[in-house]
């Protein structure tokens, strides 16, 4: 259902992101692993529509013309009114969704454990509360598609475990298909049913999260893996 044919993007002469392939299905959570500067970002802002690819296809949905009422993002770490409360926040993101289920602000609430601080200023919440609006904001319309850089930047490690299991219910009982782009790899191997790892712009490899001890070769864990696998590719092709 999203899916990317030779993505492509230049900046001048460097290749930010490389003739990249991906698919990911209703129900999937894909997580998408690579070192800072790899492409995880400029691919993202791609699929979102954000910035334009010098070359190749982005088709969500299985169209050509996206209907981005289907997609929820938090990209560049979570934006809000800072003058406004967190369910005024809400509240807006409803309003501009043009959601008629008045509700919708509640359950978001809830969903991210804000009930404490749904009155409060944005402006005045912790880093990992205001990230926990952020998602809030992103999943209010039930969209089919969520696109996730570093959702769990700020977040403590109970709020870690919580976005592991809201991600997880999403993709399963709502069939959201969710990427989600981290740092955090043992929270990867947790969170996502397939990892594709980039580097340099290039797909280096994917493989089930499932699959993670089959193609360890003796690594103790995916940080493990992730570097065996960064330094045969950059071995093979030296920049
Ligand atoms: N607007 C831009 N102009 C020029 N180069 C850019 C621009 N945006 C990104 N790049 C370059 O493209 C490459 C990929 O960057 P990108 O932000 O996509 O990586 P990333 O994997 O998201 O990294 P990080 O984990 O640090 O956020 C980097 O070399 C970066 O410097």
């Amino acid at each position: 259902m999203i899916e990317t044919r030779e993505l492509t993007k230049r900046y001048g002469r460097a290749t930010a992101v490389d003739r990249l392939h991906l698919r990911i299905r209703p129900g999937e959570v894909y997580g998408f692993l690579g070192l800072n500067g790899a492409g995880k970002s400029t691919t993202i802002r791609m699929l979102l529509g954000m910035t334009r690819p010098t070359a190749g296809t982005v088709r969500l949905f299985d169209r050509d013309d996206p209907d981005w009422s289907r997609v929820g993002y938090l990209v560049d770490g979570a934006h809000a009114y800072p003058g406004l409360t967190v369910r005024e926040n809400l509240e807006i993101v409803r309003r501009l969704r043009r959601m008629p289920d008045r509700t919708a602000v509640d359950r978001a609430v809830a969903l991210f454990g804000l009930d404490a601080h749904g009155d409060r200023r944005a402006g005045t919440l912790s880093l990992g509360n205001a990230q926990r609006l952020g998602l809030a904001k992103a999943v209010l319309h039930r969209p089919d598609l969520l696109v996730l850089d570093e959702p769990a930047n700020g977040l403590d490690p109970a709020g870690i475990v919580e976005l592991r299991g809201i991600l997880r219910r999403l993709a399963r009982e709502e069939g959201t298909a969710i990427l989600v782009s981290s740092h955090i790899l043992a929270e990867v191997a947790r969170t996502a049913d397939r990892i594709g790892v980039i580097d340099r712009g290039r797909k280096l490899t994917e493989f089930p999260a499932t699959e993670l001890p089959r193609c360890t070769c003796g690594a103790e864990d995916l940080e493990d893996v992730f570097l065996r696998l960064l330094n045969e590719h950059r071995q093979a092709e030296p920049a």
